[in-house]
């Protein structure tokens, strides 16, 4: 299989953490930041996490230096753009990106002025490339949840026009989930999809919780089902896509390696699955890399990767329209 010439989808991707190195470099110099090195090698290496992380907190450090530069409507901009352009000219063709909006409030922008930033560059990237996309707004689970709402209300302006969902990530705690069904009941009413990070470094409870708690329809990851029947269960029946990712869940230690990953197995048995990046730059991939890796480890058929493809289709939230143009690329 040509893997850079397939049609593919990623559902779960973080703009934070597929910055481009030298974006960074050129956005500290015009926003007179100093880096800890002007070597774009160093800053490379600054920005990808290890396979030697200890979990997943270890791998969320290295989003504190992109989010330095993230900060300006332009720099936004730009890495909303190129991070469609990069997609796109691997034949990615459509692209959610997830960002955590309480993460770029540093130099003082509005959500308004955050959200609309990232929705601009993202609509200038699909005026010049065969790359459709949506946002989704992620919310951190570690920080405090008083902005939670006006997060919400400020992406309520662009739902279904750039904005389609809501997720929460960032260090998993069993049974977090608790702690924030009303806002994720407030983002249901608003007209929010919901996806969630879950069963990623915590347990499959809590990726039960997230689907009964909080109406999740997609799951970030959800490995950890495995070894709990009931999230298992619940998961299949409802028919939730896990957005797996490969080599982010290798670094985070979410599976020991590749080969114990069990994408195959959950497919084989009829549990949704979807192939994702989860971040280009701080794991060190592409949407080429993440199949090849899967389609070769698993020795999958033409066929197993476009069913993947479909389930990525169906589960997208994406409008009707841009499914049946999705569905046109499928074999
Ligand atoms: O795999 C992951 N699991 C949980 N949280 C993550 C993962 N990757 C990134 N982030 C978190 O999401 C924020 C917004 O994009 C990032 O800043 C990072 O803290
Ligand atoms: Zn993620």
């Amino acid at each position: 299989m040509n893997y850079f010439n397939l049609p593919k989808i990623d559902l779960h991707c973080h703009l934070d953490g597929s910055v481009r190195p030298q974006t960074i470099i050129d956005l500290a110099h015009q926003q007179n930041l100093t880096l800890p090195s002007e070597d774009i090698s160093e800053i490379k290496s600054l920005m990808v996490a290890p396979e030697t992380c200890q979990n997943l907190d270890e791998y969320l450090m290295r989003f504190e230096l992109p989010l330095s530069v993230m900060q300006t409507e332009a720099g936004l901009e730009r890495i909303s753009f190129e991070v469609f352009e990069d997609a796109a000219k691997e034949n990615v063709k459509y692209l959610e990106v997830r960002f955590g909006p309480m993460l770029h409030l540093q130099n003082g922008l509005t959500f308004d002025q955050i959200i609309g930033s990232v929705v601009k560059g993202m609509k200038k990237a699909e005026e010049q490339y065969d790359i459709k996309g949506n946002y989704i707004l992620s919310i951190l689970r570690t920080m405090p949840k008083d902005r939670i709402n006006e997060v919400i209300d400020a992406g309520a302006k662009y739902l279904n026009d750039g904005v389609v969902a809501f997720d929460l990530a960032g260090s998993e705690v069993s049974g977090f989930c608790h702690e924030f069904i009303p806002y994720a009941k407030y983002a249901i009413e608003k007209g929010y999809r919901v996806t969630i990070h879950a069963g990623e470094q915590g347990d499959g409870q809590n990726v039960h919780d997230a689907v009964s708690l909080l109406g999740a329809e997609r799951i970030g990851h959800g490995i950890h089902i495995k070894g709990h029947p009931e999230a298992y269960a619940l998961v299949k029946n409802e028919a939730v896509a896990l957005e797996t990712c490969p080599s982010s869940n290798i670094q985070t230690k979410a599976v020991d390696n590749l080969s114990s990953h069990p994408i195959k197995a959950f497919h084989k048995d009829g549990v949704l699955i979807t192939i994702n990046t989860d971040n280009r730059t701080v794991s060190n991939t592409t949407m080429t890399d993440e199949v090849r890796k899967v389609v070769e480890e698993f020795d999958l058929s033409r066929e197993d990767y476009f069913a993947i493809y479909k389930v990525s289709v169906e589960h997208s939230f994406a409008s009707d329209a841009v499914k049946q143009h999705l569905l046109q690329f499928a074999e």
